[in-house]
């Protein structure tokens, strides 16, 4: 559970209540809820930015709900919706990858963590995308496009196989071209290396194609929760009328705003 203080005197918003959530290795979980509903507060909690006031975070049988998102680095890594949040613009490709190996290994000699075993590690990875980028990787990060950005950040985050990774809308701030081009390589990531994933959308067209269950939060609560099998054949309209005929409100569709 997670409370925030509200407006006035002796006033509680609650963020996150009752949640009980479990992602098992290799399944893709989609995240949805309107505006205000908790998702952001949930991840992170998960990421260890925000502490819940009561409740427990495990990761694979480890309980990390103390521990400052630093030190969960490597059993859960986060991309964020903003590119720039994600890469040091002013360092390279393989640079940003040694500093992700360094952070892990605590060491912070750069030029020693981007020898040949980051290089590989980054080509490997990087090739994955199809974007030209494993040839790149003495490019500065910086002038790179936002979409490369956030395939260089999937990259990094899934390189070392986190027991769970953490889309924060990551395709949110790009075209629907590149949007497209980067969740499917997500996906194809994601399931090659059965990396347990938490995908926060507003774009509910993701959310219902490239995951397995799809999760709704509504008033810091979990409203819905829907198996693979009940989400099959479900189309964008479908979802938006069980959410309206559950809460009695709109959810808004990225895509379809994008759109309008
Ligand atoms: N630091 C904070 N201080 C006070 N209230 C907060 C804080 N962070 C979140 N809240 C409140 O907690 C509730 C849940 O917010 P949260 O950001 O988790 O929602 P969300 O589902 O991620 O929304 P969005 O889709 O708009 O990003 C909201 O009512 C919000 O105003």
């Amino acid at each position: 559970m997670k409370r925030f203080k509200g407006f006035g005197r002796n006033e509680f918003v609650i963020a996150a209540d009752s949640i009980n959530l479990t992602i098992t290795a290799g399944t893709i979980v989609a995240l949805v809820g309107s505006n205000g509903s908790g998702k952001s507060t949930l991840m992170s909690m998960i990421a260890g930015s925000q502490l819940p006031d009561s409740g427990r975070i495990i990761v694979a049988g480890e309980d990390v709900t103390e521990q400052p998102s630093w030190q969960r680095t490597g059993k859960v890594a986060l991309v964020r919706q903003n590119p720039e949040h994600n890469v040091f613009s002013a360092l390279t490709i393989v640079e940003n990858f040694a500093l992700a190996e360094a952070g892990q290994a605590r060491r912070f000699n750069l030029k020693r963590a981007a020898g040949p075993r980051v290089r590989d590690l980054a080509r490997d990875t990087l090739a994955q995308f199809s974007m030209g980028l494993e040839d790149r990787l003495d490019q500065l990060a910086g002038t790179l496009s936002g979409g490369q950005r956030q395939a260089v950040s999937v990259a990094m985050a899934t390189s070392r196989n986190p027991a769970l990774l953490l889309l924060d809308e990551h395709v949110s701030a790009l075209d629907p071209t590149r949007a497209r081009v980067v969740m499917e390589q997500t996906e194809a990531i994601v399931r090659q290396r059965s990396i347990a994933t938490l995908m926060v959308t507003h774009d509910m067209g993701h959310a219902l194609k490239h995951s397995d269950r799809l999760i709704l939060m509504h008033r810091g609560r979990i409203a819905m929760d829907l198996a693979s099998k009940e989400k099959a054949g479900m189309g964008v309209p479908d979802l938006l009328a069980r959410f309206e005929k559950l809460t009695g409100e709109t959810l808004p569709d990225s895509a379809v705003l994008a759109r309008a």
